[in-house]
């Protein structure tokens, strides 16, 4: 059985990310809000590392280890599982990274899971990005997803809806009270969806030297 977790998990000691100190953007938002898709193509023209919480345990699960069947069954219900068990699993995938900037997707989901994240590794991410949509689109997106999730069924996405509401929504709302939240209309399609996307990674420098370049160019 691996044991992998424990063992990437520096116990009882300050976290190593508190000394690598990586650039996070949390992305959040509610199932099937299309965050996983434009982690993509944040990936692909902006150069981070996408980590998802959710792959991290679902890999977790087909690893054989000893919180397998644990994890298993919460996924499965549409729960939220226990903090220390998803932190130590971004810990271990962002030091076994080279790269210094990280989206973690799907993350954190509950409170627990962003005062336990921000108390362990003093990490605060530079922004989160907030995919706003309405259920029924959520819902019908998931339902076409055909990526055979077993939480990817009417009535687990609908618990993951009540959990979403329930206990993300805080966390997006205790961000937003930092100013730290960027909202993007997620309803839309996906090429329209990036280029809201686009807007909130591009550094404020490239904007002025792209509207500079504009007016130079215009002759003004
Ligand atoms: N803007 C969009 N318009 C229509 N379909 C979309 C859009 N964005 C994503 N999709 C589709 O919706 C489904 C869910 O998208 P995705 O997996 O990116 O969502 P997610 O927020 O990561 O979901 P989860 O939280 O369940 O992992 C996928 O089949 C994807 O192809
Ligand atoms: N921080 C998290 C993230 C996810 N989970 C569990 O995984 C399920 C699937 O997550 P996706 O982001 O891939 O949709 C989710 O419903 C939870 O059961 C978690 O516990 N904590």
């Amino acid at each position: 059985m691996g044991t992998s977790v424990d063992a990437a998990h520096t116990e009882g000691t300050e976290s190593a990310l508190s000394v690598k100190k990586p650039k996070v953007v949390f992305v959040l938002g509610g199932p099937g809000s299309g965050k996983g898709t434009q982690c993509a193509n944040i990936v692909e023209h902006f150069g981070y590392t996408h980590l998802s919480a959710g792959d991290l345990l679902r890999a977790e699960i087909s690893s054989g280890s000893e919180n397998g069947t644990m994890i298993q069954n919460m996924i499965s219900e549409g729960v939220i599982v226990p903090p220390e068990v998803t932190i130590k699993l971004l810990e271990k995938a962002i030091m076994e990274s080279e790269n210094d900037k990280f989206l973690i997707d799907g993350f954190p989901r509950n409170e627990e899971n962003r005062a336990m994240f921000e108390s362990v590794t003093g990490i605060v991410p530079e922004f989160v990005l907030f995919f706003d949509c309405s259920e029924e689109e959520m819902e019908r997106r998931l339902l076409s997803r055909n990526q055979g999730r077993v939480d990817d069924n009417i009535d687990t996405i609908r618990k993951r809806f009540k959990v979403f509401v329930e206990s993300s929504l805080f966390v997006i709302n205790y961000y937003n009270s930092k100013g730290r939240v960027r909202k993007i209309d997620a309803a839309k399609p996906v090429a329209e969806v990036f280029e809201a996307v686009k807007a909130v990674f591009t550094p404020v420098d490239d904007k002025l030297r792209c509207c500079l370049g504009d007016i130079q160019s215009s002759g003004g």
